[in-house]
């Protein structure tokens, strides 16, 4: 149970006095003992703490703490949480899986009452990855690394975690072309060093210990030459490069390098779905060739000892380390931009409809799924104006449930201004297949439904469909609705489907150019990362977990602190203790109620609380360094 919770204010300012004398706390708490003192100890060797440079002078202090390593500094592999990487190369096919252009046998006695195709997952070969922090304590560019596709984040689930029921059924070369998952991490900071000038005839030359340099920049540019997303099978780590660490002679690291994933226009980045599958925020909207958003910033450069030179202290022995890079797993969905999309049930008439008025020739037969992928084809007017056409797959009633291609592809028509929908003529009831295919629309997106459409009524060289015109043009019309009938294979009437198409395309363009306000902020996730990078230290939370009796202070300037600590130096762990006690952290633990011995947790450190005695002297201060500072 976590209680109670306050949150930092003013009223904890900077008290320099001992809190211990400030608390009016029974003699017999505040003495030291020893042999508790030992245990404690005895329990830092077992966390392998590394041993202090050397111990901590002088000073007063008489609330302290005991100082356990950062976790960082355990290099015990995840076990609970490893990284799965799947090689691509080493998948194996599905057992009858033909290849990647041909259909999948539906009467596989694999495929399960759902209606999925029987890929048995668990027989891909998993490759146990290392943590994060080993791969980062090598090269910040591996080859290697990038030719490994990562699903999810391991774990004991499947390694296709966040894919839909869907897509698992959807063969891995299409669902790799308008989706991608990809992990991006800004280069972390260099780190600063502790260094003095030693110069002949320049006796005590002071610190000069140069500042680490900043990571590299994470960017999301649009590549007009790319037109899938399929790049990002090969590669899917994006890391910056790290900062320089600083260098004697007041030398600053170089900055890290930027690393710019490229994307095809009408990419939609979004954060990938957590592990409930919850659907991460839209980041970004890439559209125009050339487009460039700063995503993720590096991490800043820790300060070198000559940064840390004051009048009060004129050879500092503390350096920080860099501030680490952000990191993230981002979803890439790619819809196409085109002005209008022909949607229709399958073998409607959409493929040939799209080769009689653009020079596309995508692929036309007389069996329902003849189209797998979308396809695009730029319309030519007469007076020098052009649209582009996308002919989608078809679709079938109960697609949202996963029949037919389901939905896979209609977000390409999110972006379309107008869609033009195509009903096969000759089928036995159009009507009913006009209202289905319709309602599918309105199941996948009601927004999409809203869209302005076209109705074109196909094949109208065959006389089932001259029969069924009349009866299905009176039901539109009551319904306030003017169908185009055309014969796509005589390219009769197919001109006024086509105009009628750009007119509606028009007008929705005029009527967003009026709503459409100033330019965007591209970089708007690198400003609210930037914003939590540099939240002040005195914003922080303190909840207390009664089970474990261990305090938590959190709050991500004081994480931040934390981590840029650099334990090896010895002024270190007096200026971590002055800013806990400057920053209010003390004094809250104390108004809270910690007790000698509690465990208090502030950000990844682990510390003991003691309360000091009156008598507190130099020894006991010098006990405690020895013991805990790392
Ligand atoms: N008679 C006649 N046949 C047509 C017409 N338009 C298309 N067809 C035929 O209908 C069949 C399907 O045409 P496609 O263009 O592949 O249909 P589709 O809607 O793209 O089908 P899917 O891609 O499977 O969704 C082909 O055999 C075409 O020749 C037409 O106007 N008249
Ligand atoms: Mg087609």
């Amino acid at each position: 149970m976590v209680s109670p919770t306050i949150s930092s204010s003013s009223a904890f300012c900077f008290c320099p006095q001992s809190l211990a004398r400030n608390r009016p706390a029974p003699k017999t708490n505040i003495s030291i003992n020893p042999k508790k003192k030992t245990n404690q100890n005895r329990k830092l060797n077992i966390k392998d703490a590394p041993a202090p440079s050397s111990a901590v002078q002088g000073g007063g202090e008489a609330t302290t703490y005991t100082s356990l390593p950062p976790k960082d500094d355990f290099s015990v592999p995840l076990q609970n949480n490893p990284i799965r990487e799947v090689k691509l190369s080493d998948l194996k096919p599905p057992k009858k899986q033909k290849g990647f252009g041909e259909r999948l046998d539906f009467d596989d006695k694999s495929e399960d009452e759902n209606g999925k195709f029987g890929f048995d997952y668990e027989k891909f070969e998993l490759y146990e990855g290392g943590s994060d922090s080993d791969y980062e304590s090598g090269d910040d560019f591996d080859d290697e690394d990038d030719e490994i596709l990562v699903f999810g984040d391991g774990g004991d689930e499947n390694v296709f975690e966040g894919m839909t029921e869907k897509e698992k059924g959807v063969p891995a070369v299409m669902r790799c072309f308008d989706r991608a998952k990809i992990y991006v991490k800004a280069g972390d900071g260099g780190n600063g060093v502790v260094a003095f000038r030693r110069e002949k005839f320049v006796p005590l030359g002071g610190p000069s210990g140069g500042d680490g340099g900043r990571g590299g920049n994470v960017y999301v540019e649009v590549d007009g030459s790319m037109n899938s997303l399929l790049p990002f099978r090969q590669s899917v780590h994006f890391r910056a490069g790290r900062g320089g660490h600083g260098h004697g002679r007041k030398q600053n690291g170089a900055k890290g390098e930027d690393v710019v994933v490229k994307v095809p226009p009408g990419t939609v980045v979004k954060e990938a779905a957590g592990k409930g599958g919850v659907q991460g925020d839209v980041l970004l909207e890439l559209l125009q060739p050339g487009q460039r958003a700063l995503l993720l910033p590096g991490g800043r450069g820790g300060r070198g000892n000559a940064s840390f030179k004051t009048g009060m202290n004129k050879v500092p022995k503390i350096a920080e380390n860099g501030e680490k890079g952000p990191e993230m797993w981002l979803e890439l969905e790619l819809k196409l931009v085109a002005d209008v999309g022909i949607v229709g049930a399958p073998n409607a008439g959409k493929s040939t409809f799209l080769s009689v008025i653009s020079a596309a020739q995508p692929a036309v037969a007389n069996y329902p799924f003849t189209t797998l992928l979308p396809n695009l084809g730029v319309v030519s007017f007469d007076y020098d104006a052009t649209m582009v056409v996308a002919d989608l797959p078809g679709l079938l009633e109960g697609a949202h449930r996963g029949f037919g291609l389901g939905h896979e592809f209609l977000r390409h028509t999110e972006r379309c201004s107008v869609l033009v929908h195509m009903v096969d003529g000759s089928s036995e009831q159009p009507e009913y297949e006009f209202d289905a295919v319709r309602l599918e629309l309105e199941m996948f997106s009601p927004e999409l439904a809203e869209k302005p459409y076209v109705v074109a009524f196909n094949k109208m060289d065959l006389p089932e469909a001259c029969e069924n015109w009349i009866s299905f043009r009176e039901k539109l019309r009551s319904c306030e609705i003017e169908p185009f009938c055309m014969s796509a294979v005589k390219s009769e009437g197919t001109q006024e489907v086509i105009c009628a198409a750009h007119r509606l395309a028009k007008e929705v363009r005029e009527v967003s150019k009026e709503g459409a306000t100033g330019s965007v902020n591209l970089n708007h996730v690198a400003d609210m990362v930037q914003k939590q990078q540099t939240s002040p230290i005195n914003e922080f939370e303190i909840s207390h977990d009664s089970d474990s009796n261990a305090w938590h202070v959190t709050g991500s300037g004081l994480q931040r602190f934390v981590q840029m600590t650099n334990w090896r130096y010895i002024d270190s762990a007096k200026r971590f203790q002055h800013v806990l006690e400057a920053c209010g952290v003390n004094k809250s633990l104390i108004r809270l109620g910690v007790k000698e011995g509690d465990t208090v947790f502030v950000g990844d450190m682990e510390l003991v609380w003691h309360d000091a005695p009156d008598n507190a002297g130099p020894s006991s201060v010098r006990r405690w360094a020895e013991d805990s500072v790392k």
